[in-house]
């Protein structure tokens, strides 16, 4: 039976992969440095590769049973699906952040830039207040640095960048970690394969922090 994992490119599959491998998955075709997106080579485990935020569309219409996404997207996309394992990769966390002459407590409504901006917009709803989101793709960290917004919600690991940037931390929100998700109907189809799948990542995920 060949269980079909979408795989989110970048980091999450880069500190991913040396887990399947691990796992017992030859993950070889994919290591090596290519153009190719889709990986068929073993009869048991085919691969696609794909955008973070598309890991869930291919895995909520069924094209692939598995997806392996970072909780940041889980988080913001909100859908219903069947988070199974949290592998322990990909360990970062959502911040609060801007220029240290930024006071949260200012009267006039709070512009926040993010790429995340529901989980952002329910962040502020917890703290009982209302803000303009502005959506950006990339480089958060220069919007509170132009004038564009008063602060920033974004994802941070060694904290370099916002350091280099001169940007403090004023909140720390939720920690972010790379998950397995399971399509609905393929948790009924191939129960043991996935079962198994998830016993032998079990065994060689990181400890618990
Ligand atoms: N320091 C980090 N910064 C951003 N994402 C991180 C970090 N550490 C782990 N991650 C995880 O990696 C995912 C993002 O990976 P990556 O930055 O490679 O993708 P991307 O943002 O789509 O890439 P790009 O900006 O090059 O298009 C996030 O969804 C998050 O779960
Ligand atoms: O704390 P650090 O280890 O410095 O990592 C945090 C940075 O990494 C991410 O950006 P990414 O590299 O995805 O680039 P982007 O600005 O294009 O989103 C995130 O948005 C921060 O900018």
């Amino acid at each position: 039976m060949t269980l079909t994992i979408a795989l989110a490119k970048g980091r999450t599959t880069e500190q991913v992969l040396p887990l399947l491998s691990a796992a017992g998955i030859d993950c070889t075709p994919l290591q090596e440095k290519s153009r190719r997106l889709l990986f068929t080579d073993d009869p048991d485990f085919h691969f696609v590769l794909v955008k973070a935020p598309d890991v869930l569309t291919y895995l909520n219409r069924g094209t692939v049973d598995i997806g392996i996404v970072g909780s940041d997207i889980l988080e913001e996309q909100g859908h219903q699906q069947f988070d199974l394992l949290d592998l322990r990769t990909g360990r970062c966390r959502f911040i609060l952040a801007s220029t240290p002459d930024f006071d949260p407590y200012q009267t006039s409504r709070k512009r926040i830039a993010t790429k995340y901006p529901h989980i952002a917009q329910r962040y502020f709803q917890t703290q009982g207040e209302d803000v303009e989101m502005i959506k950006i793709e990339g480089s958060v960290e220069l919007a509170p640095l132009t004038g564009m917004a008063d602060a920033i919600v974004d994802i941070t690991e060694t904290g370099t960048t916002l350091r280099e940037n001169h940007l403090k931390v004023f909140a720390t929100l939720t920690p972010v970690s790379t998950h397995l998700v399971v399509n609905r109907l393929a948790l009924k189809q191939k129960k043991f394969a996935i079962y198994q799948l998830i016993q032998a990542l079990k065994r060689v995920r990181p400890q618990e922090v």
